[in-house]
C-alpha cells in the first residue's frame, strides 16, 4: 500500500454538462489518442450523432449522455402544460433510443428520466425541466461511486503483481470516472499493486489501442498493447492471471454482450484456466433479457473494417463485410460478475437479482 493518492484526480471528464450554457461537453473519443477535442452539444440531434458515431461511447457514458440529451431536448420544448411537455419528452426519448441498440444503459437512462418526469406530475413546466436537469446530473454523479465500488470488489479478487488482460475500453472515459474493468487497475495503482496490464487492441475500431492503452499509460499504469490475435500466446506464456472486461448488457442468466471479440477471449481464458471477470454496473444488468439470444447485436458500417484508421484501404474495394459490433459471452465462461453491490457467481439467475435487492 504505497502511493496512496487519487491518480484520477486530474482525469479528463469525458461527458459533462456546462450548466451555465446548458451545453453537453463531450471528449471526442474518435480522435484519441492523437487529439483531445471537446465538442459542445446543444441539440438532441448532436447527442444522437455523438452516440451513433462513438464520439461518446462505453455503456455507462452512453447512458450519461442520453440522460443529458433528453434533458436538453425537452428543455427546448415550448409546451405550456405538463401533458404537452410529456408528449415532447416522449419524442426526444424515442429519438435518442434509436441511436445504438445493444448497451442497455441507454434505455435504462431514458427510462429513469421518464420515471422522474412522472414523479413530477402536476408540477409546472419549469419545475419539471429543473427536475430533469437534476436527474441527468444524478445519473452522472452516481456512476462515479458505482465504478469505485466495482473497482473495490474487483480488487478483492486480485493479488499484487498479477498480469491482467482486458478487451476494448471499459475505462474512465467510458464512464463518469474510474471505469468498470479498469477501476481495479487504477485503485491498484494507487495502492502499489504493480499490475501488468495487457490491452487487446480491439479491432476494428481499436478502442483497446487508442483508448485503454492511452488512458492507462497517462495514469502511469504498466500497460502492454497486443493485437487481438495475441491473447492466446500471452495466456499460454503465463503472463495473465485474470481477465477483466466491461459489458453492454448482461442477461438474467449471466450471458454477457460486450465488444466483439470478448467471447473469444473468454473461451481462451477457460482453456488456460484463467478467471474471467465481467465488471457490470447494475444499470447494465437487464433482468428483462432472459438470455444472450435475446440481445440485439448492433451491426456497423463496413468501412470500419476496410478503411477507417488507415491511410489507404486495407481491403479490396466493394468486398463484402460482416461487422457485428458486440458478441455474447456464454455465462458458462464467466467466473464472476462484479457489480457495485457485490460479486455474483453462478447460477447467475439466482445471484444477479440479489444484487438489486442490496440497492438502498
Ligand atoms: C464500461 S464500458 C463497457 C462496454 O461498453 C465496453 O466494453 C464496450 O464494449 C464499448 O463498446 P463501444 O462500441 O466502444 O461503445
Amino acid at each position: 500500500m504505497t502511493n496512496q493518492q487519487d491518480i484520477l484526480s486530474s482525469v479528463i471528464q469525458s461527458v459533462k454538462l456546462d450548466d451555465a450554457n446548458d451545453t453537453l461537453i463531450i471528449l471526442d473519443q474518435t480522435l484519441l489518442p492523437n487529439e483531445k477535442v471537446f465538442l459542445e452539444l446543444k441539440e438532441m440531434e448532436d447527442v444522437w450523432d455523438a452516440i451513433y458515431y462513438l464520439r461518446v461511447r462505453g455503456a455507462p457514458a452512453i447512458g450519461i449522455a442520453a440522460g443529458y440529451g433528453v434533458y436538453l431536448g425537452t428543455k427546448q420544448s415550448q409546451a405550456a402544460t405538463y401533458d404537452e411537455l410529456y408528449a415532447d419528452f416522449l419524442k426526444v426519448k424515442e429519438y435518442l433510443a434509436s441511436s445504438r441498440p445493444t448497451a442497455v444503459n441507454l434505455f435504462w437512462a431514458l427510462d429513469r428520466m421518464d420515471a422522474r418526469f412522472k414523479k413530477e406530475a402536476g408540477k409546472s413546466v419549469a419545475e419539471v425541466k429543473a427536475a430533469l436537469h437534476e436527474e441527468s446530473e444524478l445519473i452522472r454523479s452516481e456512476d462515479e461511486q458505482i465504478c469505485k465500488n466495482i473497482g473495490e470488489y474487483a480488487l478483492s479478487l486480485l493479488k499484487p503483481g498479477m498480469g491482467l488482460l482486458t478487451h476494448c475500453n471499459a475505462g474512465t472515459i467510458a464512464t463518469a470516472k474510474y471505469g468498470t474493468a479498469l477501476a481495479p487497475m487504477y485503485l491498484g495503482q494507487e495502492r502499489g499493486y504493480d499490475f501488468k496490464v495487457f490491452a487487446d487492441e480491439t479491432r476494428p475500431l481499436l478502442q483497446g489501442a487508442r483508448l485503454t492503452a492511452w488512458e492507462l499509460k497517462e495514469a502511469g499504469v504498466d500497460v502492454t498493447l497486443i493485437c487481438d490475435n495475441m491473447a492466446s500466446i500471452v495466456m499460454k506464456e503465463g503472463k495473465i492471471q485474470a481477465v477483466l472486461v466491461g459489458c453492454d448488457r448482461v442477461a438474467e442468466n449471466g450471458d454477457t454482450a460486450n465488444k466483439i471479440g470478448t467471447s473469444g477471449v473468454a473461451i481462451l481464458a477457460k482453456h488456460y484456466g484463467i478467471p474471467f471477470y465481467v465488471c457490470a454496473p447494475l444499470s447494465t444488468v437487464d433482468l428483462n433479457t432472459k438470455t444472450g439470444d435475446d440481445i440485439h447485436i448492433e451491426l456497423r458500417p463496413s468501412e470500419e473494417i476496410t478503411t477507417k484508421f488507415y491511410a489507404k484501404p486495407q481491403a479490396p474495394e466493394g468486398v463484402q463485410t460482416y461487422n457485428p459490433c458486440f458478441d455474447v459471452t456464454d455465462h458458462n465462461m464467466i467466473t464472476a460478475i462484479i457489480t457495485e453491490n457485490g460479486i455474483a457467481y453462478a447460477p447467475f439467475e439466482e445471484s444477479l437479482p440479489k444484487m438489486f435487492k442490496n440497492n438502498k
